[in-house]
């Protein structure tokens, strides 16, 4: 008998299409050698041409997984996504408040199609009572106008974003620049804590198949801190990893196909 892998933990929505959510979340965690686990949010039909809708579990759902696994099995790093409402959202925040493991909060508020995945009315619970149980908070550009107000177009405005960012409280702010025009062939992020400041550079794939990219990248950072990685160095495996996936994203029904999380074993 071998003892059991890291142990990690993802709070996320549920997409049918297999891309992103719970079910990225998943895959990344296994390709990256963590033993991946689930508190499912929301249900989502979805596929490579958009969201149809939508179905959010009860609190007491939500929590009654997350408490199940915490209790017995144990969790060395958590990571949430899609979280739907004001209401979700406090209930994470509280149970994140009530465990020791890291946590990767990715704010999800939009799909690549341009759903919507969080009310609007959550906003300020993912600001006041998300974002500081955060140890590493990892919002794209339109979730960084959804929570700060503020438009990205130069990396000295990714820095001002970031600051805005850690001002709610998480340890670190990972912006990631991924469309950022002024950054040409490259795909930019910044990490910071507010002392210490790292650019994550990589080469940006004109690649149309990046669903689940987000969220791929979120529970890589949390699969490396579960394997006890410090955060800059697991979110440098997390780049690369994701930058992985995406050059090898591939074309599946009609629209934006996903990331390939198998892509180092192809
Ligand atoms: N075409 C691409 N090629 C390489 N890396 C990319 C590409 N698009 C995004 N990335 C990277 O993928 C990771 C996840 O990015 P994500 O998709 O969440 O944000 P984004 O691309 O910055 O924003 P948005 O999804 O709002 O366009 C980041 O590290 C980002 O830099
Ligand atoms: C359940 C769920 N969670 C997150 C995303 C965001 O992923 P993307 O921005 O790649 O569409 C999604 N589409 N669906």
């Amino acid at each position: 008998m071998t003892g059991a892998p890291p142990l990690c933990l993802t709070v996320a929505g549920s997409d049918s299409g297999g891309g992103a959510g719970i079910q990225a979340d998943l895959k990344t965690m296994m390709a990256l050698g963590v033993h991946g686990m689930s508190v499912v949010t929301a249900v989502t039909a979805q596929n490579s041409l958009g969201v149809r809708g939508a179905w959010e579990l009860p609190a007491e759902a939500v929590t009654a997984q997350y408490r199940a696994v915490v209790d017995d099995i144990g969790v060395r790093a958590v990571k949430t996504g899609m979280l739907s409402s004001a209401v979700l959202v406090e209930t994470v925040a509280a149970l994140l408040a009530g465990t020791d493991a890291p946590a990767v909060v990715d704010p999800v508020g939009v799909s690549k199609h341009g759903d919507a995945l969080l009310a609007a009315s959550a906003l300020d619970a993912v600001r006041k009572e998300l974002l500081p149980r955060a140890t590493v908070a990892t919002p794209n550009l339109d979730e960084v106008a959804q929570l700060t107000g503020l438009a990205v177009r130069s990396e000295d405005d990714m820095r001002r974003a970031a600051d805005a960012i850690l001002g709610y409280g998480p340890r670190w702010a990972l912006i990631k620049g991924g469309h950022l025009a002024a950054h040409g062939d490259e795909a930019v992020d910044l990490l910071t804590d507010g002392t210490e400041e790292r650019w994550l550079r990589a080469p940006r794939y004109d690649n149309r198949h990046t669903h689940g990219t987000g969220c791929t990248l979120a529970s890589a950072i949390a699969a490396g801190l579960a394997k006890g990685l410090a955060v800059p160095d697991a979110v440098a495996a997390a780049k690369e990893y994701v930058t992985g996936a995406i050059a090898a994203g591939f074309a599946l029904g009609g629209g934006i196909g996903p990331v390939d999380h198998a892509w180092q074993y192809r």
